[in-house]
């Protein structure tokens, strides 16, 4: 495990390379396999472009609010979120999980998580192959390319968490600012969220984007 802060990049962003072991990554990897993707056309969050699983609690991206507690993360995650707290990476036990797959050829748009509805730590562990990241700040242009190592986890918190746009490419080849040529293959991330609230209040964007745009496709 290293730790490398990019504070200097953009305040409040850092990465922790090999945060979890291969045998770890193929044993979160078999628990996923065995559970209930949503996305590309099925319930709930149909809309949504990659397959995705969510635990702790339901997020709707359509109505951008939680619709449901499901309860505790599950077992197969309790050893990565105790390392995540005795690491002091999230000020609050984290509540929810979500799952996200990224075959070849798809990305996130750059958005800002909900500030209304998740707290100030947003963690994502990446696993099967390293992606870039994108940092963009929207008040003046300020952008920074990161690459997300394989069984690294990445922590925004600050500015990287309130004040910087975050999407990962559709690019089957991405070459890093360090010349370093990435190529993209099937990628699952953990992202680990604290819900502080259910819903966005009704005269507050919380988003960080314009009213009835859709949240973070
Ligand atoms: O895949 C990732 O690492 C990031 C996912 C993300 O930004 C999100 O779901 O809000
Ligand atoms: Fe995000």
């Amino acid at each position: 495990m290293k730790t490398i802060d990019l504070g200097q990049d953009i305040p409040g962003l850092s990465l922790i390379t090999d945060f979890i072991t291969e045998e770890e990554e193929e044993n979160l990897i078999y628990h996923i396999n065995q559970g209930q993707w949503c996305g590309l056309g099925i319930s709930p969050n149909p809309e949504l472009k990659r397959r995705t699983q969510q635990y702790g609690h339901l997020f709707s991206y359509r109505y951008r609010k939680v619709l449901e507690e499901y309860g505790e993360l599950p077992d197969f995650v309790k050893s990565i979120v105790q390392r995540i707290m005795s690491n002091q990476l999230m000020p609050i036990h984290p509540n929810h999980l979500l799952v996200n797959e990224y075959n070849e050829g798809q990305g996130i748009m750059p958005h800002i998580d909900a500030p209304a509805l998740f707290g100030p730590a947003i963690l994502s562990l990446s696993l099967l192959s390293a992606c870039i990241m994108k940092f963009m700040n929207p008040s003046n242009g300020h952008q920074v390319d990161v690459v997300l190592p394989r069984r690294s986890i990445v922590v925004l918190t600050g500015d990287a968490r309130y004040n910087y746009k975050h999407g990962i490419s559709k690019d089957l080849m991405e070459t890093a600012p360090d010349g370093q040529v990435i190529q993209r293959k099937q990628r699952v991330s953990f992202t680990f969220r604290q819900i502080i609230a259910w819903e966005v209040p009704t005269d507050e964007d919380g988003c960080g984007c314009k009213k009835n745009k859709k949240l973070d496709q």
